[in-house]
């Protein structure tokens, strides 16, 4: 069984080995995290360096040799050689985590399709069984939680954080938390009316410190 967590990589060193099509679907799945990203790789295709434009990695254009991941935190190991594959297993240190593209078996971690909606991810994983089925389950989830919940996330995170400045009372939290799950905030969110929903969340937040004393 996998243990799924969501991790904080910021200024962790991440090599990628290999600059084809699976590199290019791992550098995507690490946009945003901050982390100092390496490339090991003799080709990129075109994709990548498009990519490179607008994130932040660092190209080595060569061929895998065991000191390119000395220093890394994460390895992804994408290269078309299982030789080479095979090579980057053996070498790598016990508290090096690997990801091995063409091997989940001998794999600290595989990487599960993901939508990313602002703060909210869905991953979906099928344990290595089907990534087909995990990418059809997102296709079909990307309907449902479409874009406009990018805005109605930062409200929640935004009038959690109030919530949990202002009201002390554990169950009083709790309601208010659940009373934002409303379908209304997201409706006004969607609607742009910021204004008449930050204050009906106003008016929830008034009654419930009413009630506190
Ligand atoms: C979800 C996704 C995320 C991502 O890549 O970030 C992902 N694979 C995706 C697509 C995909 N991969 C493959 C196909 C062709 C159809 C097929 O073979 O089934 C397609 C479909 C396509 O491309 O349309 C081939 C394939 N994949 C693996 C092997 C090796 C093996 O199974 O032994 C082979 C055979 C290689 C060969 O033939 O040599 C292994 C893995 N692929 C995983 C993830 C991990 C398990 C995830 C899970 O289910 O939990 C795991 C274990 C390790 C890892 O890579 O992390 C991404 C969709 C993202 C998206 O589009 O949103
Ligand atoms: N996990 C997945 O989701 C998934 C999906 C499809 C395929 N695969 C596996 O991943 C492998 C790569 O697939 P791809 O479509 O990206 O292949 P690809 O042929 O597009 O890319 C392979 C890359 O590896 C580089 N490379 C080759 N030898 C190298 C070496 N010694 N050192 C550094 N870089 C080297 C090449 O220059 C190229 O950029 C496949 O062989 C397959 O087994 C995995």
């Amino acid at each position: 069984m996998y243990y799924p967590i969501m991790m904080n990589i910021k200024d962790k060193n991440v090599v990628v080995i290999g600059g084809g099509r699976v590199a290019y679907q791992k550098l995507i799945g690490l946009e945003g995290t901050e982390a100092n990203l390496t490339i090991i790789s003799p080709t990129i295709i075109p994709e990548i360096k498009e990519w490179m434009k607008h994130n932040n990695a660092k190209w080595i254009e060569k061929t895998f040799e065991p000191i390119d991941i000395e220093q890394a935190n994460i390895i992804i190991a994408t290269t078309n050689d299982s030789a080479t594959n095979h090579e980057i297993r053996i070498h790598k240190k016990e508290h090096q985590l690997l990801l091995l593209a063409d091997n989940p078996k001998d794999s600290d971690f595989i990487t599960p399709a993901t939508i990313k909606r602002g703060k909210l991810n869905i991953s979906i994983s099928t344990g290595g069984a089907s990534p087909s089925l995990a990418k059809k389950i997102k296709k079909d989830l990307e309907q449902q939680f479409d874009e406009k919940f990018e805005d109605y996330i930062e409200f929640l995170d935004y009038a959690r954080h109030i919530v949990l400045n202002q009201i002390a009372d554990r169950s009083l939290r709790k309601k208010l938390l659940t009373q934002l799950l409303d379908s209304k905030f997201y409706n006004l969110t969607v609607e742009g009316d910021v204004i008449k929903r930050n204050e009906i969340f106003k008016e929830m937040l008034q009654q419930v410190k009413g009630q506190s004393f």
